[in-house]
């Protein structure tokens, strides 16, 4: 199953650099093989503000709710999901 996600990334003011900076190296690692493994399909940054898009490829909605929650910057996310299907129009055959 595909899903829009959106993410908002929001940093306190008052935390640690150091530890913010570790979170984002483990956050950029992850990203980084669930887009070789296929189920990060897309990932976009919106121009003017710390959120991404991005197109996940999995099995249900257990499946995205396990994986959003199990990112590093998880806790410092507002997230916003919406899940998708193929338009009938699609040229592509792997929008499913
Ligand atoms: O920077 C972000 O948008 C937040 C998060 C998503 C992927 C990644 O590497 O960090």
């Amino acid at each position: 199953m595909l899903f829009h996600v959106t993410m908002d990334v929001r940093i306190p003011h008052d935390a640690d650099p150091a530890y913010i900076e570790r979170l984002k190296a483990e956050e950029k690692a992850r990203a980084q093989e669930l887009q070789q493994a296929g189920t990060w399909r897309h990932l976009w940054r919106v121009a003017g503000a710390y959120r991404n898009v991005s197109i996940f490829d999995v099995a249900d909605n257990a499946a995205l709710h396990d994986l959003l929650m199990s990112l590093p910057l998880f806790p410092f996310m507002e997230i916003s999901v919406t899940p998708l299907c193929r338009h009938p129009s699609s040229i592509h055959s792997d929008d499913r």
